[in-house]
């Protein structure tokens, strides 16, 4: 296992427009790159491109959904016909604009994140390209906004086709119960970062001190849906890792 530190010290080696390179858990930057850019980049759609050009300049630019992921995304949402949609987590809304764009001109996605601010580094590129009718964006922390859906039990229960959690690791599992009611049998409820940079593989003494908490609750809630009987999983190892989860009961 490479340490984190010399993927860092690797990826500075990198241009801003790539800023992905160091969040791949393959064990080669070539590799990572050779996939980027044979098969993602160019198909990757050009209000997308832009959205990743722009949130490259912004200081969190390591928190994007990785365009591999987003485009394995983009072909399970249009796999399932996904009409309504919900996703934690949205920051400039690179996978939330992937999102508008695999779903039909009159599907919907509720967006929910409590940082208004960086998703208005991307609203203007989601206006330009067309799809901001898709989306109500919810300025909050997702708990109470799913509790407020899951109390409107006859609109929302078994109703979404589809989920996204990319948000804060501590509530995975929370955000896994609460969306396990919401999402209908058949549905797909995806959740972002469940390798954490490769850290659930590793001793725990081994992992800096501030990614910790979060590989804890990562590994918690990776063993928890291993053997969670009410849905069939894939952990694939897309970005940092994309556990995609289907309801079966
Ligand atoms: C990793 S980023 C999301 C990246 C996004 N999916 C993308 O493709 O750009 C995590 C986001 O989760 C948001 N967040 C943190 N805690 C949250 C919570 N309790 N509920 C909803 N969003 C939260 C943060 O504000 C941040 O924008
Ligand atoms: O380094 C991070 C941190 C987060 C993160 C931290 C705290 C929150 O409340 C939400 C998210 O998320 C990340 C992420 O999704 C990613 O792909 C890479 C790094 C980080």
């Amino acid at each position: 296992m490479i340490c984190f530190s010399s993927i860092y010290l690797k990826s500075m080696e990198f241009t801003t427009a790539e800023p992905f390179l160091h969040k791949g858990l393959l064990q080669s930057f070539e590799l990572t790159k050779y996939i980027l850019k044979t098969n993602v980049y160019p198909r990757e759609p050009s209000p997308l491109k832009e959205l990743r050009e722009v949130t490259a300049k912004h200081p969190g630019n390591f928190m994007s959904t990785t365009p591999d992921s987003g485009q394995l995304m983009g072909m399970l949402l249009k796999l399932i016909n996904a009409k309504k949609t919900i996703e934690i987590g949205v920051y400039t809304g690179y996978s939330l604009l992937l999102t508008a764009l695999s779903i039909p001109h009159d599907a919907m996605i509720i967006a929910i994140d409590p940082n208004k601010e960086t998703y208005e580094i991307g609203l203007p590129i989601i206006q330009k390209a067309g799809v901001e009718h898709k989306i109500n964006f919810i300025e909050s922390q997702a708990l109470p906004v799913l509790d407020k859906l899951l109390q409107n039990q006859k609109d929302n229960e078994g109703s979404f086709d589809f989920a996204f959690v990319d948000a804060d690791k501590e509530n995975y599992l929370n955000y896994h119960e609460r969306l396990l009611k919401l999402v209908k049998v058949g549905g797909l409820i995806v959740f972002d970062n469940t390798l954490w940079g490769g850290t659930v593989a590793q001793p725990e003494e081994a992992v800096s001190e501030d990614r910790k908490e979060s590989r804890r609750s990562i590994i918690e809630f990776n063993n928890s849906v291993s053997i969670d009987q009410r849905i069939e999983i894939a952990l694939t190892p897309s970005g940092d890792g994309l556990t995609i989860c289907r309801r079966i009961r």
